[in-house]
């Protein structure tokens, strides 16, 4: 847990669920993630992908990363009670994430259309901008999750 005074994301969703592929301790492929909320909208934090996550050796695949994008959005928005799947998600690789580099991120909404919300993500290594995501959200109802067989173990996990 973090010692600053922002809140920390495990801080807000505890209990999270431990099978996430990204964030879950029970993955295999677990990424170091350590995200913080510094305001009302949006969070900070840092992460490093490690030889689990490599595609080409020594640079972290693109996919792993995309997932990371993917994570750090829905972040954003399950702080906010916001209950949404991921509809479309783009990720822009400006330079190569090396693995075992640390990153900075910082993630936010860029806009809300109706149920749709775009979620910008940014990280960043020692030497500037590496990628950029953008996920669309859509804000779904409970009965998404509950008409899949579905209940309370999906459903609590929103606004925590
Ligand atoms: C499971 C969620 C995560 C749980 C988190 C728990 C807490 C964890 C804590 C920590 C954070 C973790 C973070 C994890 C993040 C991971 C998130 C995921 O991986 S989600 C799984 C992958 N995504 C899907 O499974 C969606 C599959 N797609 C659908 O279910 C539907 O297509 C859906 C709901 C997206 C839309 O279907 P409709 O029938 O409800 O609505 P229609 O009318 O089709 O779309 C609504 C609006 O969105 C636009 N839209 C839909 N899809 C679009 C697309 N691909 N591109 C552009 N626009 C799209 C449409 O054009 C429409 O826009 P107009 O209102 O008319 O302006």
């Amino acid at each position: 847990m973090s010692t600053s005074p922002e809140t920390t994301i495990a801080g807000a969703l505890t209990p999270h669920h431990d099978r996430c592929f990204v964030c879950g301790p029970c993955s295999p492929a677990q990424v170091e993630l350590d995200l913080r909320c510094p305001g009302e909208e949006g969070i900070v934090g840092d992460v490093v992908l490690d030889a689990r996550h490599q595609g080409v050796p020594g640079i972290a695949h693109g996919g792993a990363i995309a997932a990371v994008v993917d994570e750090i959005a829905g972040s954003v928005l399950t702080r906010l009670g916001v209950r949404f799947v991921t509809a479309s998600l783009t990720t822009t690789y400006h330079a190569p994430v090396m693995t075992g580099e640390r990153l900075t991120c910082s993630a936010w909404i860029e806009s809300t259309v109706g149920r749709k919300r775009t979620v910008v993500v940014e990280l960043a290594g020692a030497a500037g901008r590496v990628v950029t995501g953008r996920a669309l959200c859509v804000d779904v109802p409970e009965e998404h999750f509950t008409r899949l067989g579905l209940g309370s173990e999906v459903t609590d996990l929103f606004g925590r």
